[in-house]
Order: C-alpha cells, then sequence, then structure tokens
C-alpha cells in the first residue's frame, strides 16, 4: 500500500468488483458512506475468531485482550487527530450521537437563557437538530451565518453574528451537498475571540484531508467510521480535557461509573463517563484498520487524487447544455452536486443507476440549504480513493443518455 497507482486500490475493496444490474458497478455515492476495504472487513472478522470478549473489569484474559485492542483503537484515534490526549478522543455511534452528546451534555449544562449558539447554512440536520434540541430545552437562540451563490461562508456576516452571547460555533469543516471546504483554522480564531467554543463536523473531512485538531484549535470534533472506509456504528467525538472532565454524564448505565447505591451514583473520567452501555467493540478496531489502511496510502494522495477527479467531472459536466452546479467554492473536497434542465434528480440518479452508476439524489439532509437555493434538492456524485477517470466517463455518459431520453440536447 502506498506506493501502488490509487485506481489500483480498488483491488482492495471486494464490493467493487461486483455487478451492479449486469453493470460495473459505479459507486459515486461516498458522501453517504465509503465501501470497505478488505483489510477493514477482516479485522472486524478476526476480532470475532480471536479476541471476542467484553471490555474493562474483566478478568480473564480475552477481557484484558479486548481492552487491549479498545483502548489501542483509542490511541489510533488520538493520533490520527493529533489531539494531545487519548482521554480526549470519546466512541460513540457516529457524527449524529457526537454531536447530541454535545449538544446534550456541554451545552445544556453550560448555556444559559438567551445565549446564542451560531451554525451555519450549509449545515448537514445532524449539525442543525440537536442545536435546536438544546435552544428549545433552555430558551438559547440558535443563529444561522449564510452563504454565498458559491457556497462559501461570508466572512463579514460571520463575524457580525458572534456576539457576546454566542456561547458555541457548530461548523462544518466540508459541505456533505456542496463540497464546500470552509476555513476552520480561521473560524475557529474568530469565535474564540468573541468568547465562543467551537465544534466542527468533521463527518465529510475526515477521509478527503488530514486532520489536526490541535492545529485547528477547535474544543469538539466529530465524524463518522463508515465515511472513512470503516464500518457503521462507530464514530468519534474529540473534546478538550478540561471540557470533557466538566462535562455531565449523557446516557446512565454500566462502565460510566464508579459507584451505585440506591440513594446516588457518582461517575468514572472521560472517557468513560460518556460510553456508557458494551461499544461496539469490533467497530472500534476495525476503525483502528480503516485509519491504517488510509494513513498507509497517505491522504494528501488521496485528497489531490480526488481533487483531480472533481476538477475532471466538474469541466465535463459543465460542458453539457442545460447542466447546473451547485456549489462552485474555491476550496472544495469530494462532492460534485449538480442540476440537469428538464429532468428530476431522482429521474437522473434511475437512468445512471440502470447503468450501474450509484449517485444520490434529494435533499442530502441539508434541506435548509436547498431552500437557499431555491431547489428542493441535486443530484450528488461524491468521490474516494478507489473512483477513477472511467467512473468519471460513466457519469458523464450517463448524463447524456438521461439528456437524450429526456428530449434534452444531448
Ligand atoms: C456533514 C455531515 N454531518 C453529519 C452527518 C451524519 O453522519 P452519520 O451520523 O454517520 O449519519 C453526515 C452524513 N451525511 C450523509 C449521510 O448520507 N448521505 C450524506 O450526505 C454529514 O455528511
Amino acid at each position: 500500500a502506498g506506493g501502488k497507482d490509487l485506481s489500483a486500490h480498488a483491488a482492495d475493496f471486494p464490493i467493487l468488483s461486483r455487478p451492479v444490474r449486469g453493470r460495473r458497478l459505479v459507486y459515486l455515492d461516498n458522501a453517504a458512506t465509503t465501501q470497505k476495504p478488505e483489510a477493514v472487513i477482516e479485522a472486524e472478522r478476526r476480532f470475532y475468531r480471536e479476541s471476542n470478549a467484553n471490555i474493562h473489569r474483566g478478568v480473564h484474559f480475552l477481557s484484558q485482550h479486548a481492552t487491549d485492542l479498545y483502548e489501542d483503537a483509542r490511541e489510533r484515534v488520538r493520533s490520527f487527530l493529533n489531539a494531545a490526549r487519548a482521554e480526549e478522543i470519546v466512541f460513540t455511534r457516529g457524527t449524529t450521537e457526537s454531536i447530541n452528546l454535545v449538544a446534550q451534555s456541554w451545552a445544556r449544562s453550560t448555556l444559559q437563557p438567551g445565549d446564542e449558539i451560531l451554525i451555519t447554512a450549509m449545515e448537514h440536520h445532524s449539525n442543525i437538530v440537536p442545536w435546536q434540541f438544546v435552544c428549545g430545552q433552555i430558551g438559547a437562540v440558535l443563529k444561522v451565518a449564510p452563504i454565498d451563490d458559491a457556497g462559501e461562508l461570508e466572512p463579514a456576516a460571520f463575524d457580525a453574528l458572534l456576539g457576546p452571547r454566542t456561547r458555541l460555533v457548530a461548523i462544518t469543516e466540508v459541505s456533505n451537498a456542496l463540497g464546500t471546504v470552509n476555513p476552520v483554522a480561521d473560524l475557529v480564531r474568530r469565535a474564540h475571540a468573541a468568547g465562543a467554543r467551537v465544534l466542527v463536523d468533521g463527518a465529510q473531512a475526515v477521509a478527503h484531508m488530514p486532520v489536526d485538531v490541535q492545529a485547528l484549535g477547535c474544543d469538539f470534533y466529530a465524524f463518522s467510521g463508515h465515511k472513512l472506509y470503516g464500518p457503521t456504528g462507530i464514530g468519534v467525538l474529540y473534546g478538550r480535557r478540561e471540557l470533557l472532565q466538566a462535562m455531565p454524564p449523557w446516557q446512565g448505565g454500566g462502565s460510566m461509573i464508579e459507584t451505585v447505591s440506591f440513594e446516588r451514583s457518582t461517575f468514572a473520567p472521560s472517557p468513560q463517563r460518556f460510553e456508557a452501555g458494551t461499544p461496539n467493540i469490533a467497530g472500534t478496531v476495525a476503525l483502528a484498520a480503516a485509519i491504517d489502511y488510509v494513513l498507509g496510502i497517505g491522504l494528501e494522495r488521496i485528497g489531490a487524487h480526488e481533487h483531480a477527479l472533481l476538477a475532471k467531472a466538474t469541466a465535463a459536466v459543465q460542458a453539457l447544455p442545460g447542466v447546473r452546479v451547485i456549489g462552485n467554492a474555491a476550496r472544495k473536497a469530494g462532492v460534485l452536486s449538480l442540476l440537469v434542465e428538464g429532468i428530476h434528480p431522482h429521474d437522473l440518479g434511475t437512468i445512471l443507476d440502470a447503468d450501474g452508476v450509484a449517485i444520490r439524489a434529494g435533499h442530502h439532509c441539508a434541506m435548509p440549504l436547498m431552500t437557499r437555493y431555491g431547489i428542493a434538492g441535486t443530484a450528488r456524485a461524491s468521490f474516494a480513493l478507489y473512483n477513477d477517470d472511467e467512473d468519471v466517463e460513466a457519469l458523464v455518459a450517463g448524463i447524456r443518455k438521461a439528456q437524450a431520453m429526456f428530449g434534452g440536447r444531448p
């Protein structure tokens, strides 16, 4: 791994060799979930074959062995994000649960009525709805920083919304619907200068670029394993140690306690405090294997490869009559959203599917963003390390075919 041409890595992914509707699978729905390399599949399978036991508190070999694997995975994630300490890494089910944890534990115990949470117009529902919950619970106010037609934040408007009551800024590093890459380190500096903490939604970033939470300066960072070539059901919340240590637990049960009596219970320190119940141990081990796989190739190489594909696909579709690209930020990663005149995105997706090309159509869990553009949804192609020029050509051919079918100009 690492020295091979990236498109050769498609052979690492068993599913990519299966036909779809009798055609070669052209998987371009990676922003929804990525496919899994054999190394990740084998890591999970091997755990159940050789190491399975419940973790922590065990007195037998397998339990201690499984605990070691689990905590080794925590250290791999720490290193991957360049967090200062492994205790700053909390395992969750995914980005959505990570954000809900911060909303229900940190925000609900910190914010006062009238305090403000600032998000952006490009957020995924997972970085909108949890904040609506907590604003409703405590009487805080949700504010939204606008974006321009290109899909970029407007710095002056962002700054104007940062005020003395802003307690939290919650922003996506990469938009799942537009592909916009936000200048997170700069936005963190602005938020901190205004006295606000910052949560970064990294779901669409971690597979496309190196992430260094200390360099970003953020207070929380969330991502999902399944968007990083890892399994579903495992995600990560990074939090500054001093914040996690001061946060109340948000789910009660085993593992997160120190003592329990019917009168009162005391709680374990972070991260165990936030990991109630039996975790997805095998998924955690497989996530560590996914990180090893990605780092074996190199995130810079992956990002450059995907950037070249995105540029090729964008130029090709923009040359087609009646095609409008939604999201033209100066810096983008992984995602191409488009509309084809006279063809509903769902119809386009269905026609592409008939030829084995998998894209996503709809609002992409970003309904407010679609409203901002005055549209109901888009057709979205999203790229990964195993995609190649042939995949781009199949996408373009499918769009031309749809245009011919709908009487448009092919
Ligand atoms: C920016 C962003 N934030 C949060 C989430 C939620 O992640 P989860 O908890 O793992 O579901 C997603 C998932 N995005 C998509 C899931 O399916 N299509 C998508 O674009 C996302 O793209």
